[in-house]
């Protein structure tokens, strides 16, 4: 005896609903128009999250200082990489948290806990491997610098 298979669910074409909210987005047109969404980004975690704006004040700080030190250029490149590593997980960790908030709303959920908790963890991560290059990289010369004025 032979079953009817239905056939399989399109579902590369959106209903036309959807495709009609998709339309009203303003999707990036030219490259201009994705940095200047990018650039949304960065200003809204300026703005929202406490702890980006100390990552970026850090960040700076530590590459001015490696400068001013006078440290090789392949070191001032590991200091800015780092601290680049720390934002980039740091706008990560504010998308995740708002798709989390989007989808349980005010809710409790184990599992918006658990992807809360490691997208802050990812970033504590990066931000203690951050400190521990720099300080390799800027405490000897630096040391050695107000050891010089004494
Ligand atoms: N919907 C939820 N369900 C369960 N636990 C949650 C939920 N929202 C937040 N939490 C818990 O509360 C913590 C703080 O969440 P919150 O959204 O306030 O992030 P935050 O304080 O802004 O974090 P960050 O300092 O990394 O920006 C999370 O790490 C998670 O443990």
């Amino acid at each position: 005896m032979s079953q009817q298979v239905s056939p399989p669910q399109q579902t590369n074409h959106l209903p036309p609903l959807v495709k009609k909210e998709r339309e009203s987005w303003q999707v990036a047109s030219n490259l201009f128009i994705s940095f200047k969404y990018a650039w949304t980004g960065i200003s809204y975690s300026f703005q929202t999250q406490r702890n980006f704006r100390i990552h970026v004040g850090v960040g700076v700080l530590a590459i001015a200082l490696s400068v001013f030190l006078h440290l090789q250029p392949i070191e001032i490149a590991v200091i800015g990489i780092t601290s680049g590593l720390v934002l980039a997980l740091e706008l990560l960790n504010t998308a995740i948290e708002s798709l989390v908030d989007l989808t349980v709303k005010q809710t409790y959920h184990d599992l918006a806990k658990i992807a809360k908790d490691c997208a802050a963890a990812a970033v504590l991560v990066s931000a203690l491997v951050a400190v521990l290059v720099a300080c390799i990289l800027l405490l000897p010369p630096l040391v050695v610098l107000i050891m010089s004025n004494f």
